[in-house]
C-alpha cells in the first residue's frame, strides 16, 4: 500500500467510526430510556429494581450471540454490564 492509499483508507475508516459512534450513542440512549417504563412497571408490580434472573438470561443470550463471532467476548460482556448498570441508575430516579 502506498502513502496516498494508506491516508485514504485511514480517513475512510475514521469516517465510518464517526458514523458508528453516533449510532452507538443513539442505541445506548434508546436502551437507557426504557428504564422509565421498566421502573413504573416494576413499581406497579411491587418488583425490585434488581432482577438477577433476568440479568442471567441476558448474559446467556449474549453468550449465544457471540458463540460463532470472532470478538473479545469478555469486553462485550463488560460493555453490557455497563449498559445494565446505566439502566439501574436511570430506574432509581423513578423508584426512589
Ligand atoms: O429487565 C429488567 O428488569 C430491567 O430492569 C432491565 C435490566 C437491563 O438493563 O437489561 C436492568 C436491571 C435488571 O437487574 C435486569 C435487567
Amino acid at each position: 500500500m502506498d502513502v496516498e492509499e494508506a491516508k485514504t483508507l485511514l480517513n475512510k475508516s475514521r469516517d465510518k467510526i464517526d458514523v458508528l459512534n453516533e449510532q452507538i450513542i443513539d442505541l445506548i440512549i434508546e436502551r437507557t430510556s426504557l428504564a422509565h417504563d421498566i421502573a413504573i412497571s416494576k413499581k406497579a408490580l411491587n418488583k425490585d429494581l434488581l432482577d438477577t434472573a433476568r440479568e442471567d438470561i441476558i448474559h446467556d443470550k449474549i453468550d449465544n450471540l457471540l458463540a460463532s463471532r470472532d470478538v473479545d467476548k469478555e469486553k462485550i460482556i463488560e460493555i453490557f454490564e455497563i449498559l445494565v448498570e446505566m439502566s439501574k441508575q436511570e430506574q432509581k430516579k423513578y423508584l426512589d
